[in-house]
């Protein structure tokens, strides 16, 4: 035993060893120019760390005001400060102004201005009455105009739904089927005056719901405002103008007015309010705006108070989390595609403004629901605590199912028919000089001294770590986002190589994506974090004549629907840039169906609001999204970490390849540049290796039938082969129940058990559908997969709490029981509490049985679900499908295959990833671990039951 530990500890310290010389090899390597512009930055970001400290001493009372506003940071609401949306961006020169295409775009016009609206509504009235007598000319196409014109006569009857609501006939005919389970939840909420959460995944129209469900508001006579009062709708500033013409089209009826510098409307913003009240009116308002007009708000009655994007409440310690829930009135509907992202504080945080009270305080939800669950998911929770987690998750599901819908465009595809999607993450090589860049800061005082625990830095370790990060993320965009940090004020920029493409890895990949998809009709979708980043893609467009439109925070936030309207309808623009934080909310720009986002974002479901842009209701193409990452860099650590916060399966997590990526979570991690190992493998392709695109088994069909042949097996010895598997599974299991029976060594046994966990023997799966339709249709399970509640794991504490585990294991069996079933009374009571809300929200209960149903056919259909979640599937996907539908995939397959294999063959791109596939392998584990605990959490009831009779 000893000499296995020296021997384990030799091979250890030879590994280290290499590592080392290794490293000093690399060091070595760096050029003095890299060393010396390190050592420059370094310096500057020193200086701005020390005056800034200073600066942040002189105004910490302020600095406290603003930092809980949640308005400085809240990125395009930044009407009153308009280029400050992207903060540490650098001010690069700005080479592309001269030739810099003028994007001539109308505004949208709101109805603030009583003129105008009173023309908009004239223009209407003409519109309608043309079209009934069929002469239309007009100019405004409204729905119940259109609907006319499709030959319909009943525009202006109502279709009356339960106790009077009535929906204008020419909208509820437009609606899918599952909109108008929303619009009748809507009423439902509405008539037991409470509020409630539309979850619906992005792009499959919630924006219609709501209006639809406002419009039959305002046709029905019911309650204190006789129809619909005056309401507001508060949105970011990039969907306002989204809003006024979505009402415009579907309910031109309406008075729309934005209270915004933006608006139509002109004079004092009281009489705005007040004019806008007085006719039952919509106002428009930002998150911003709510902040700066709360007082004059809160004067008047409100009947609807509505987040759009709602999740912009989810921190509730905000200013504007804070004053959006002092509107007095019980409507309050909260809309958002990604309604929990971090944690479950801020689904807490959203549900005390839709329903005040329904989780508790804050401190209660965190005690006895976020913690329980928090620590049931992490790799080293014990059973109970998975149980518990899991029963309290259900009670939680309990508690808030009646007032959230949420349905998934899987759910609903057999309703809207979207087309295919295929999303890949893209490893792409950096150039020498970017690899030389890296080295160099890597090497630089503040990288030091953020890893030098002795430093003597005065500023705080978290501000130089962000600023440290945010300089790699600089390198890995392009060398001169980073190397305009050290130019000094009067030094002449190169005008022949600044923002040169050839010198960015990932920019070489853009370059060859759009000369090949330009070839192929395709239109793209640019997202980066970073203003400065798509300057350089856009100067990289004016030069090789590509026509494009660009949005990002200097973009008047009144232009930016008329922007997206101009991509969507013109095919001569090939290209939509836009900053994530601008152009990835909210809005359709169903006009491309190549999407690339150029740099990824801490957060998930920023980087998913922002690809599903273009995937939803309106998109008749196939569509493309790639995630550009540099290998072996921070971007690889920032993906893994996304991918990550999305798991929760604990199979994942003791996957055999788990300390590469429990790695990220120490400082060391961060701050390295990984290579490729042996097998050609970057660190997250390495650990997602069944997900990887591999491009030969498409390529040479020929000699992959050759090789299978050369490998098949007849049926019997395959059988063989299997019951030969189950038996050496058995066996190991067995040898381990003996060796724990038999009290040995517990560092012996952690050992075995750790090597079990990385080298898990294989086991034939369960014939038992994981997939079941129950658990896949639950809302809150969509929420859950959302949910982060194993980023903090590290490896450290990963392993010492295995350790502690294993020496526990005998001793905490019975304890475990009798807490247990206390902790399942007081579940029970809380479902108790709750059933009385449900029973008044009958359609919900239809919602489910409806997706019951779906989800029955899905089964023997083998349809649905099944396409997120293995490769294996997804070939049975295709199996089934139309021919026709075959054939555009196919087409779609070859034509991604086409750019994938002219991407590898120059070697920009080291490896490819099925990003849907890794997410959805991290969903089917999550939901097998699931079941598996459910069934351990019913075994331990019954043995819960014999134990108390003893
Ligand atoms: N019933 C319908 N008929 C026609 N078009 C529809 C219908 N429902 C939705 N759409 C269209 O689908 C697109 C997406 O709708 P919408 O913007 O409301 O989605 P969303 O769920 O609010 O998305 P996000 O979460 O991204 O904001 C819009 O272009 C909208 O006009």
């Amino acid at each position: 035993m000893v000499d296995t530990i020296n021997k384990y500890l030799e091979t250890q310290l030879a590994l280290a060893k290499q590592k080392l010389e290794a490293k000093h090899e690399i060091e070595n390597n760096v050029t003095q120019k890299s060393k010396k512009v390190a050592a420059l930055i370094s310096k500057k970001q020193k200086k701005n760390f020390q005056s800034n400290t200073q600066e942040s001493h002189r105004t910490e009372k302020t600095s406290h005001q603003a930092s809980t506003s949640g308005t400085k940071s809240s990125d395009e609401d930044s009407e009153y400060l308009p280029s400050c949306e992207e903060d540490d961006d650098v001010h690069i020169p700005n080479l592309t102004t001269n030739s810099r295409s003028k994007q001539n775009i109308k505004k949208i016009i709101d109805d603030g201005n009583t003129t105008l609206y009173n023309e908009r509504i004239d223009n209407w009235r003409n519109c309608l009455k043309s079209s009934l007598s069929g002469t239309y000319e007009g100019d405004y196409i409204t729905a119940d105009v259109q609907y006319i014109l499709q030959g319909f006569k009943d525009h202006d009857v109502n279709h009356e739904l339960q106790n009077g609501f009535c929906v204008p006939n020419y909208i509820w005919k437009q609606l899918y089927k599952y909109q108008r389970t929303g619009v009748k939840w809507l009423w439902e909420l509405h008539q037991v005056e409470t509020g409630g959460l539309l979850g619906d995944e992005m792009g499959l129209g919630k924006t219609v719901q709501i209006i639809a469900f406002l419009a039959g508001l305002s046709k029905t006579d019911y309650g204190t405002w006789g129809g619909l009062g005056p309401s507001i709708i508060v949105a970011p500033a990039t969907v306002i103008y989204q809003w006024v013409s979505h009402f415009h089209f579907w309910y031109p009826h309406l008075r729309v007015a934005v209270l915004h510098h933006s608006g139509s409307h002109s004079g004092n913003h009281n009489k705005l309010i007040r004019d806008l009240h007085s006719s039952h009116g919509i106002l428009l308002i930002t998150y911003a705006g709510v902040v700066k007009y709360i007082k004059d708000l809160l004067l008047k009655k409100w009947h609807y108070i509505i987040l759009d994007e709602g999740h912009k409440i989810r921190n509730p310690n905000t200013q504007v989390s804070k004053l959006v829930k002092k509107f007095g009135t019980p409507h309050k509907l909260l809309i958002t595609g990604s309604p929990m992202q971090n944690s479950l504080q801020e689904l807490w945080s959203l549900f005390d403004f839709i329903r005040p009270g329904l989780l508790g305080t804050h401190t209660a939800f965190m005690d006895h629901f976020a913690v329980p669950i928090t620590q049931g998911g992490y790799a080293n929770a014990t059973e109970y605590q998975e149980a518990t987690a899991l029963e309290i998750a259900k009670a939680l599901k309990n508690i808030i199912t009646p007032y959230m819908l949420r349905r998934t465009k899987a759910e609903v595809q057999d309703h809207i028919h979207l087309p295919e999607k295929n999303e890949q993450v893209l490893f792409c090589a950096l150039t020498k000089e970017q690899r030389d860049l890296y080295m160099g800061y890597l090497m630089s005082s503040t990288v030091r001294s953020i890893l030098d625990k002795d430093s003597k830095f005065g500023d705080p370790l978290r501000a130089r770590v962000l600023v440290a990060l945010s300089t790699l993320r600089k390198i890995c965009n392009h060398p001169d986002l980073y190397l305009y940090e050290a130019h000094e004020e009067n030094e002449e920029v190169d005008e022949e190589t600044f923002g040169l493409w050839k010198r960015s890895g990932k920019m070489s990949v853009v370059h060859s994506l759009l000369k090949i998809w330009l070839k192929q009709g395709h239109r793209t979708l640019i997202f980066s974090q970073s203003r400065a980043m798509l300057c350089l893609l856009e100067q990289h467009l004016q030069s090789h004549d590509f026509k494009y439109l660009k949005m990002d925070g200097s973009v008047n936030v009144s232009h930016r629907q008329n922007l997206i309207k101009t991509f969507n309808e013109n095919a001569e623009y090939l290209v939509f840039l836009a900053t994530t934080r601008v152009g990835g909310l909210g809005v359709n720009l169903t006009g491309a169906d190549r999407v690339i986002i150029y740099d990824p974002d801490w957060n998930p479901a920023t980087d998913n609001q922002a690809k599903e842009r273009a995937w939803r209701i309106g998109q008749q193409r196939n569509v493309t999204v790639y995630r550009l990452l540099s290998a072996g860099t921070i971007e690889e650590k920032i993906y893994q970490r996304q991918i990550f916060k999305n798991f929760l399966s604990n199979k994942i997590l003791i996957d055999p390849n788990q300390k590469n990526v429990l790695t990220t979570s120490t400082l060391q991690g961060l701050f390295t540049l990984e290579d490729l190992n042996c097998e050609g493998d970057t660190e997250t392709t390495a650990l997602f290796k069944h997900t990887k695109v591999n491009l030969t088994d498409k390529v040479s069909s020929a000699e992959k039938s050759k090789v299978s042949k050369s490998l098949s097996f007849s049926k019997r010895k395959v059988e063989e082969m299997r019951r030969k598997a189950r038996e050496i599974s058995k066996k190991i299991k067995r040898d381990l129940e003996m060796a724990s029976a038999d009290h040995e060594d517990p560092r012996e046994k952690y050992k075995k058990k750790r090597e079990l966990m990385l080298n898990p023997p294989k086991i034939e799966e369960p014939e038992t559908n994981i997939f079941d339709d129950k658990i896949t249709s639950t809302p809150f399970e969509c929420v859950l997969s959302e949910l982060d509640i194993v980023n903090k794991h590290t490896k450290i504490d990963y392993e010492e709490n295995l350790i502690k585990d294993v020496l526990n294991s005998q001793e905490g069996e019975v304890n475990e029981v009798a807490s247990e079933s206390e902790n399942v009374k007081q579940v029970e009571n809380t479902d108790a509490n709750n059933k009385m809300s449900e029973q008044n929200l009958e359609t919900i209960k239809d919602y489910n049985d409806d997706n019951t149903r779906t989800g029955e056919k899905s089964k023997s259909g083998k349809r649905r679900y099944s396409s997120e979640c293995d490769i294996e599937n997804l070939v049975k996907v295709k199996k089934v499908k139309h021919k026709k539908q075959k054939k555009d995939k196919d087409k779609k397959c070859s034509d991604d295959d086409y750019v994938l294999s002219k991407l590898f063959a120059k070697a920009t791109v080291k490896n490819a990833l099925h990003h849907d596939v890794v997410v959805g392998l991290a969903e089917k584990e999550k939901r097998h671990k699931i079941q598996e605990e459910a069934i351990k959490t019913a075994q331990k009831a019954v043995r819960a039951i014999k134990f108390s009779t003893k």
